[in-house]
């Protein structure tokens, strides 16, 4: 058995890696860790646990934690992780950072987003930037995972395939993208309450959000250049789900079939990734709850573009599944190992 600890259990993340872990057949709960909810039962916290997890939240102590634990995954906001994990914590445990701090390679773009100092710049030549997918070599040799973002699984994942083959104009990319409100988190603030974000729709931290570095940089190396993209999220009054609508200029004209041949050889083979048939785009709902990853696309001869719309849970595929997806790929098990939850529709 695998012997897990999640740090910041507590959160909407550290849920679903509970649920999700709870239900693995190889891993073991060995400690959670909270801030506000030490000597606290997880059930008591989450009544959905009631009979199903009883332990008790205890105060972090990572260093202590990885002589205990096989993995450690960390859910927190950004800016703690870089100060908590170090080399001694790496030769013992490895970790799986659930917020931003290892995924960009550069330091200083990540202060430049981010607001807040890089602790560890040192690490981040180690840390594998872990989409499953499209790095799983690296992610095996790796001690330290930098779990995607929920905005940019998709939308790399949506895209990648097209940047590989050189198929669309790399300075020409949008992202339209839309997330429900868990996506924001369980810590209170203004914006997420019920009369704030209920009953409407709105773009928030346009041309500015911390995401967009992170897709160019993964777009990036899959074009082999430079690239800036216009990236625009929206909040949307549902609980779980990101749709991605990305849009980008074709270099020559092309058919749909052929559009589709390109997905699927980097696809095809991948349970986690669906590929949409013709007329059929992605819904949130059809991912909900499961470790998918749906996508759809159309070409639009009269203007030139292709239109890919990209569809995830945000709290598994964007967070917590993708995160047991890397522990699988770590410990060499199935990457589908305690992941095939069927989607729940409605
Ligand atoms: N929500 C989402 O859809 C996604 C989130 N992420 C990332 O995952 C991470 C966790 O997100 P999420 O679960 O939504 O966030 P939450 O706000 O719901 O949870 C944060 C967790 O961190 C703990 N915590 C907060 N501040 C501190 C601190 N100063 N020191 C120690 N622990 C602290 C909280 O403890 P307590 O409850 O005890 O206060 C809680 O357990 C973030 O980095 C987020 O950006 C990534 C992908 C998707
Ligand atoms: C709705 C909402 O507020 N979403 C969050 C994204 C959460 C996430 O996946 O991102 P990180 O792991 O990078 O924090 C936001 O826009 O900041």
């Amino acid at each position: 058995m695998i012997r897990v600890g999640i740090v910041g259990a507590t959160g909407y993340v550290g849920e679903e890696l509970v649920r999700i872990l709870m239900q693995h057949p190889e891993s073991h709960i060995i400690n959670l860790t909270s801030q506000s909810y030490v000597g606290k039962s997880f059930s008591q916290i989450y009544h959905n646990f009631e009979g199903i997890c009883n332990t008790i939240c205890e105060e972090e102590d990572i260093e202590k934690l990885s002589e205990e634990a096989d993995v450690i995954f960390l859910a927190l906001p950004h800016g703690i992780a870089s100060k908590k994990v170090n080399a001694s914590i790496l030769k013992k445990a490895k970790v799986i950072d659930l917020g931003a701090d290892f995924r960009l390679k550069n330091a200083n773009v990540y202060e430049q987003w981010y607001n807040t100092e890089h602790f560890s710049p040192e690490l981040l030549k180690e840390a594998v930037y872990g989409l499953c997918e499209i790095k799983r070599d690296q992610i095996q040799k790796s001690n330290l995972i930098a779990n995607p973002g929920c905005y940019t699984t998709c939308t790399i994942l949506s895209l990648y395939p097209l940047l590989k083959e050189n198929v669309i104009d790399e300075d020409s990319i949008i992202v339209d993208a839309k997330s429900g409100v868990s996506g924001a988190g369980r810590a209170l603030s203004l914006d997420i309450h019920y009369i704030e974000c209920t009953e409407s729709i709105k773009a928030y931290k346009i041309a500015s959000h911390r995401h967009t570095p992170e897709i160019e940089q993964e777009l990036g190396e899959a074009c082999k250049k430079d690239i800036t993209i216009s990236f625009t999220p929206h909040l949307i009054p549902m609980n779980r789900g990101i749709l991605a609508t990305c849009y980008g200029k074709l270099k020559k004209k092309v058919t749909w079939d052929e559009i589709m041949n390109i997905y699927k050889k980097y696809y095809e083979k991948e349970q986690f990734i669906r590929l949409m048939n013709k007329g059929v785009y992605p819904e949130t709902r059809w991912v909900k709850g499961s470790n998918y990853c749906d996508i759809g696309f159309s070409v639009d001869e009269r203007t030139g573009r292709i239109i890919v719309i990209g569809a995830i849970d945000n709290l598994v595929k964007g967070a917590a599944g993708q995160a047991v997806q890397n522990m699988n790929i770590l410990f060499g098990l199935k990457e589908n190992t305690g992941l095939n939850q069927i989607p729940m529709f409605p």
